[in-house]
Parts: C-alpha cells; sequence; structure tokens
C-alpha cells in the first residue's frame, strides 16, 4: 500500500476507548485501505463494528491510538484547519431561528468566507430548495432539511465529504430520492465521500466501493468493489447485478455476525 497525494490512505489504525473503571474497549483494529481522490466509499457493518468512530477519525474528531491516515498526503488535521472536510449527520442540525438560507451560509461565516447572496442561491438550487432559501427549518420537510445540510457542507467547497447515516431517519421513498439527488450533485463535483450506512441497498446503490465491518474487536472484513457506471443504476436499482452486491455485501456482514452483547469487553 503506498502513500501518494492522491488518496486516503489507512494504514494499521487502531482506536482504543479507554476509561477509568472500565474494560478498553477496541474499537478499530488494525484497519488498512486506500481510497482514491473522488470516490464513493460505503462503510456498513452492524452496530458497534466502528463506523463512527473511523468517520470520526477521518474528520480530525479523535486521533488513532495507533496508525496513520493522510488524506491527500496531509493529516487531516490539516484538511479540518483548512475547512476542506464537510460533514452532514442523521438529523440536518439546522439552526431554527435561521433562515434555510442563512443556515446554507453559516459554516462560511464562521470561517469567515461567508458565501455572497448569489453562491448561496445557487448552492440552494443545486439542492433544489432554490425556493425555499427565505423559509425556516420548520416549514420544510425532512428531506427539504437533508438538502439544506448538504447545500450547508457544500458551501465550504470541501475535498472531502463525510456523511453519517444522512437519509437514515427519510421514508424509503424520499431516500431514494435523495440517494438520485446525491449522486447528481456528487457526478458534478467529484469530491470524495465516506458515507455511513445501515442500508445493504443504499450502500449497493451509491458506492464506487463498499468496506464492510465487524465488531469486536471493529474492524473491516471485506471491501466490495461496485463497477456499473453511474447512468445505468437508476434503471437497474433491482436488477441482476445490484442485487448480486447486495447479496456480497449480505453475505459478508452475515458471515462475519457475533451475536454477541455490546457490554462485553472487546
Ligand atoms: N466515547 C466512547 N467511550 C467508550 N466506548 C465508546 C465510545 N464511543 C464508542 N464506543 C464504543 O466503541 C465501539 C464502536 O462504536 P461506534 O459508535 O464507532 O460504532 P458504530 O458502528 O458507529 O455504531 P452505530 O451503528 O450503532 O452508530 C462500540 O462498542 C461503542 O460502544
Amino acid at each position: 500500500m503506498t502513500a501518494d497525494n492522491k488518496s486516503i490512505v489507512g494504514q494499521n489504525l487502531n482506536l482504543i476507548y479507554r476509561r477509568a473503571g472500565a474494560e478498553p474497549v477496541a474499537a478499530l483494529q488494525d484497519v488498512s485501505f486506500t481510497i482514491e481522490d473522488g470516490q464513493f466509499i460505503s462503510l456498513i457493518g452492524p452496530s458497534g463494528c466502528g463506523k463512527t468512530t473511523l468517520l470520526k477519525i477521518f474528520g480530525d474528531l479523535l486521533v488513532p491510538t495507533s496508525g496513520q491516515l493522510t488524506i491527500n498526503g496531509e493529516p487531516p488535521s490539516v484538511l479540518r484547519r483548512r475547512q476542506a472536510i464537510g460533514q452532514m449527520f442523521q438529523d440536518a442540525t439546522l439552526l431554527p431561528w435561521k433562515t434555510i438560507g442563512q443556515n446554507i451560509a453559516l459554516l462560511g461565516e464562521i470561517a469567515s468566507r461567508k458565501p455572497p447572496p448569489h453562491e448561496v442561491a445557487a448552492l440552494a438550487n443545486m439542492v433544489g430548495i432554490g425556493r425555499f432559501i427565505d423559509n425556516y427549518p420548520h416549514e420544510l420537510s425532512g428531506g427539504m432539511r437533508q438538502r439544506a445540510a448538504l447545500a450547508r457542507a457544500y458551501a465550504l467547497k470541501p475535498r472531502i465529504l463525510l456523511m453519517d447515516e444522512p437519509f437514515g431517519a427519510l421514508d424509503e421513498i424520499t431516500r431514494e430520492h435523495m440517494n438520485d439527488e446525491l449522486v447528481r450533485i456528487w457526478t458534478k463535483s467529484r469530491l470524495t465521500v465516506i458515507f455511513v450506512t445501515h442500508s445493504i441497498a443504499e450502500a449497493a446503490y451509491l458506492s464506487d466501493r463498499v468496506l464492510v465491518m465487524a465488531p469486536r474487536p471493529g474492524r473491516v472484513v471485506a471491501e466490495i468493489s461496485i463497477d456499473m457506471p453511474r447512468e445505468q443504476r437508476p434503471a437497474e436499482r433491482f436488477g441482476p447485478e445490484l442485487t448480486r452486491c447486495a447479496e456480497e455485501i449480505h453475505h459478508h456482514l452475515v458471515t462475519n455476525m457475533q451475536l454477541g452483547n455490546e457490554n462485553e469487553p472487546a
């Protein structure tokens, strides 16, 4: 595995949570991968396998106990200081007293790079909520609030976008629609996406590559490439090729499943 400046490289990442009076938890053990710049990667695995922990290492919110992560040749801390890491969560986390436009501009404003109104309007249009720029979050549906959160993340022009189950709270059809919207927007920008999901179908549909994880200790047990061209996927959502990929993901999840107690030491 070689580190170059056009990829994200994780080398033997270990993360142990330690708390006084409690058994240490091996949240990640020897996790290694190479992700090409501009790829769409999903992390999937049962609860407690370390997906959020890994995402936090990408976002420089946690430092690995040992091992190294470099993003385009630099540690996550450098990208974070440059505001080059965008984030999106299951909850849109919009400020309720600010309009959608103000929410989209918020992170830029905090970073002293407040986007001008035409840029905010372009971002809102990009995610399909241009008409709602002066509305407040409570006036929008869950899917529309997630669109606003996506525009807010894009406002900083990040190189990498970390998404932690962003569509997990949406109904199935809205989620499918948001998947297509995300692909449409991502295809134009081609930033690197690390996407955490519990949905096998979503992982197979969205990704260039899926990292399947298993718990106790948290580790990557399989990497599955999805080679189907993007433009074919909407018509092939339930077709044989994506179904075969979903079955492969399912196989690795089930094979590595440990029916254990979350309270057991790793
Ligand atoms: N701050 C912490 N202190 C101690 N243990 C923690 C801490 N955060 C997470 N853990 C433990 O580390 C392991 C991995 O947690 P993590 O949240 O990364 O898993 P996950 O795959 O994202 O789970 P989920 O799908 O439920 O969100 C779990 O056993 C969890 O209980």
